[in-house]
């Protein structure tokens, strides 16, 4: 193995696979790799969403809706695991927290748009809504895994860690939106768990402007994990079958 390659576990497991990645390759195994899909819901990708309605420009999310849909293909035709996560709460927002009580509550934009807006309560990230759904492009196929969670880490107050221990899965591939806020904050929470993270540069997509992508990436590749894109994911795990 060259020295430049980080190999995750002793490199006995079996299907293993090399990822190009920066700031090195990354040599894990198949059947110990989980992609997890940070938050494809309406209310980030589609206009007419929380963060479109909210001011962000979401112009950039048609692209990463297609290019998630080859990432999911190649991790399913590898059987590896795929996860998504949907981000809200309970049609009464009971929990998003209150004043005072949770910084939720006053930091988060949706909750914020609609005190502005109060004819929209009960549409943004109200489980069972259009807002919550996964965007169409993205349906889950059988045998994917799909998670709720309340708060940006995916991590946090949510089944995702068991559902991976359960798996034996040690790297975490992460694609979906928003690069610098929930897939950030999944991917950190991750390291702190002994998790390997790679993000997918361009199966992500920022909230803010363009220097956000920049910095995740830069946090990623410096601190958390390793990057790497769509077309590296799918040349290495393409040719491994499930
Ligand atoms: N999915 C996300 O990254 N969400 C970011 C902001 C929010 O949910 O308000």
């Amino acid at each position: 193995m060259a020295d430049n390659i980080v190999e995750v576990g002793n490199g006995t497991g079996k299907r293993m696979v090399t990822l190009p990645a920066r700031p090195e390759p990354i040599r894990v195994s198949a059947d110990e790799t989980a992609v997890v899909v940070i938050d494809m819901q309406n209310a980030y990708a589609s206009p007419g969403g929380y963060v479109d309605l909210a001011g962000f420009d979401i112009a950039g999310a048609a692209g990463t809706i297609g290019k998630i849909a080859t990432v999911l293909e190649a991790a399913r035709g590898a059987g590896v695991p795929v996860i998504y996560l949907q981000n809200g709460w309970d049609p009464d927002y009971v929990e998003a927290g209150t004043a005072g009580k949770s910084p939720n509550f006053h930091k988060s934009n949706a909750l914020k748009t609609m005190r502005a807006r109060p004819d929209l309560k009960g549409q943004l990230l109200a489980r069972g809504g259009w807002d919550y759904a996964l965007v169409d492009g993205l349906a889950p196929q059988p045998g994917d895994i799909q998670l709720h969670k309340t708060r940006y880490s995916a991590f946090f107050n949510s089944q995702l860690d068991s559902i991976l221990r359960a798996r034996g899965i040690k790297t975490i591939v992460f694609v979906g939106i928003a690069t610098n806020v929930c897939v950030e904050s999944t991917l950190r929470d991750g390291f702190h768990l002994e998790y390997f993270g790679v993000m997918l540069e361009d199966a992500t997509h920022h909230l803010g402007p363009p220097a956000m992508q920049e910095a995740t990436v830069y946090n990623v590749e410096k601190f958390f994990g390793w990057v790497s894109t769509t077309a590296d994911f799918c040349g290495s795990f393409g040719q491994i079958e499930a």
